[in-house]
């Protein structure tokens, strides 16, 4: 692979959501979608509330069936598609290649915080003083304070609970990173935190495609933006 390759594709993606709940509505989200990331690039979602961008970042992460299209990413030597692969395969890829950094940490009951960071680079076969040493560091960047390390976070503020989502979704130094307004509750100092990990995990390489909606954050991060319109892309 050489520096301009890609790292994850995405081709003629469409989603249509179908409500079986409210009588068969179909509502066509994406159509024709196309995508190329390569390293050190820092794709920017934009366009107005509703149009899909969170979809589209679930459906690059295979968390939604497509319509049509394709999401390749490159894993382990190979290319895979994740609108195909084995669920198996996905959760390898997910493992070791792509990471996915949603807007709210999903709590894991009764883990201490440093064991939630550090968890993502135990399942890539780190021992548990390197990945504890990871986690440890990417929580005193990000301002957490010490006491707090050892506590499970469900009882944490919504700033502070957000902070461990982005330690947890940067830990492993996955490649292709999925970020879904990650720095959406936090204040200003830890938001300039939050970019300064994004901005070297970009500069060290990453595929990233994500969703700011603070401009400031945008114009520090973003390599280029793509305007999503409803059910459509407009460059
Ligand atoms: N799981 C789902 N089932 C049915 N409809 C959905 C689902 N997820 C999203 N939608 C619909 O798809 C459309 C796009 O939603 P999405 O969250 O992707 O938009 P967005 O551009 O990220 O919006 P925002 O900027 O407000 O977060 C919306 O009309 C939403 O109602």
């Amino acid at each position: 692979m050489t520096a301009n390759d890609w790292s994850l594709k995405a081709e003629g993606i469409a989603k249509t959501f179908v409500l079986h709940t409210q009588g068969g509505t179909r509502l066509p989200v994406l159509a024709d979608i196309d995508l190329e990331v390569a390293p050190g690039d820092c794709v920017v979602l934009d366009g107005p509330s509703g149009t899909g961008k969170s979809t589209l970042l679930k459906t690059l992460y295979a968390n939604y069936l497509v319509d049509r299209g394709r999401v390749l990413v490159r894993h382990d030597g190979r290319v895979v598609d994740m609108c195909r692969a084995e669920p198996r395969e996905i959760l390898d890829v997910r493992r070791h290649t792509m990471g996915y950094v949603s807007q709210f940490l999903r709590v894991i009951p009764r883990v201490p915080t440093l064991k939630i960071v550090a968890e993502p680079l135990r399942r890539r076969g780190v021992d548990a003083a390197t990945a504890d040493a990871r986690a440890a560091d990417l929580l005193a960047r990000l301002n957490l304070p010490e006491r707090l390390w050892h506590l499970p976070p469900a009882t944490f503020s919504g700033g502070e609970q957000q902070r461990v989502n982005i330690a947890r979704g940067l830990a492993a130094g996955h490649p292709v990173l999925l970020l879904d307004e990650p720095t959406a509750s936090l204040d200003a100092a830890n938001v300039d935190a939050a970019c300064g990990l994004i901005e070297t995990a970009r500069d060290n390489g990453a595929a990233i495609v994500a969703i700011f909606h603070d401009r400031a954050v945008r114009d520090r991060l973003a390599t280029r933006q793509i305007s999503l319109t409803p059910a459509g892309v407009a460059a």
